[in-house]
């Protein structure tokens, strides 16, 4: 996960050459001009030496494995700049190795990096994909995953561009065509099911009916092991994971071991929710590329 396998083998390519090159220098005391007179005392010094080298290695390998390039997607208005905006105010400084690796990145995806930040122990590479879609290609393969974000609280609205298509509806067709697009890709798609606090205001005011939209919204039930907020309300529970069942009943179609999808509900405007689903999403990856 993380770089492309080109990227992985060039990766680990250099690391175990020069690792083996050093060893070999060490081995025909090559830089050691003094060599025989104490001759213990080198041999002790190449040892701590190699211990060091295969430290670093193995410090590189699990950083490198903690490194994520995460693209952003979505519709219009779904919150994609309101996220991408909140984590760049977790701009941390990274060490050398990140600004290397980090570097290698952006030149890669020649021009459209954007932004770099660490939430716990994950240091995440985050594109806005504000072009929207066609912006994707560019960077399509580059990725560790996809997230694509979702306006829950837009089931009673419609496109911007045809003042016409249920806004809803068509992030169900967009996330419909990603999954058909990455039938063949390894990669993870993060759905932000987002602005869940407008979706619970509008639920809560009874104004806008969801079966008025969506007639099925009358007979769903939510899955039994659905886990409500505490003090939430049940129609607001009950809501949340219509649209969320509406969205994985996509996923949930094809070769489900190819690629997952993660629903996770989210609020951009709380920074403090969006750092929780970064690091949940740090956690997944890790566990889908262990
Ligand atoms: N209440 C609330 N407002 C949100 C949330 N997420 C985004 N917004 C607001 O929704 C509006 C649109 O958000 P953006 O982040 O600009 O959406 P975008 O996906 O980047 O939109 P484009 O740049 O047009 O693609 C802004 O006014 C945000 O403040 C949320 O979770 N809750």
């Amino acid at each position: 996960m993380g770089l492309s396998g080109s990227d992985k083998a060039t990766y680990y390519f250099t690391s175990f050459y020069c690792f083996f090159l050093f060893r070999k220098m060490a081995c025909f005391g090559i830089g050691n001009k003094t060599k025989g007179k104490c001759g213990e005392e080198e041999e002790k010094a190449r040892r701590e030496a190699n211990k060091r080298i295969e430290k670093q290695l193995k410090k590189d390998k699990q950083q490198y494995y903690k490194s994520h390039m995460l693209l952003l997607l979505g519709d219009c208005d779904s919150g994609k700049s309101t996220i991408f905006n909140q984590m760049r105010l977790l701009d941390t400084e990274l060490t050398a190795e990140e600004k290397l690796m980090q570097y290698m990145q952006h030149k890669k995806a020649s021009g459209i990096f954007e932004t770099y930040f660490r939430v716990g122990e994950y240091v995440f590479y985050l594109f806005n994909g504000r072009s929207g879609w066609r912006s994707i290609r560019r960077v399509f393969c580059d990725q560790s995953a996809y997230i694509l974000v979702v306006d829950s609280s837009s089931y009673d609205m419609v496109c911007q561009g045809d003042n016409q298509t249920n806004q809803l509806q068509e992030a169900l067709n967009n996330l419909e065509n990603l999954w058909r697009r990455m039938r063949t890709m390894d990669r993870p798609v993060f759905l932000f099911l987002n602005k869940q606090d407008l979706l619970a205001e509008k639920v809560l005011a009874g104004k806008s009916k969801i079966e008025d939209y969506f007639p099925e919204f009358a007979h769903y039930t939510s899955h039994e092991h659905t886990t409500p907020v505490q003090g939430e309300d049940p129609s607001v529970t009950r809501a949340k994971y219509f649209i969320r069942d509406k969205f994985l009943k996509i996923t949930a179609s094809g070769d489900v071991d190819m690629h997952k999808c993660f629903p996770f509900f989210t609020c951009a405007i709380d920074l403090e929710n969006i750092q929780r689903t970064f690091r949940d999403c740090g956690d997944k990856l890790n566990f889908c590329s262990s």
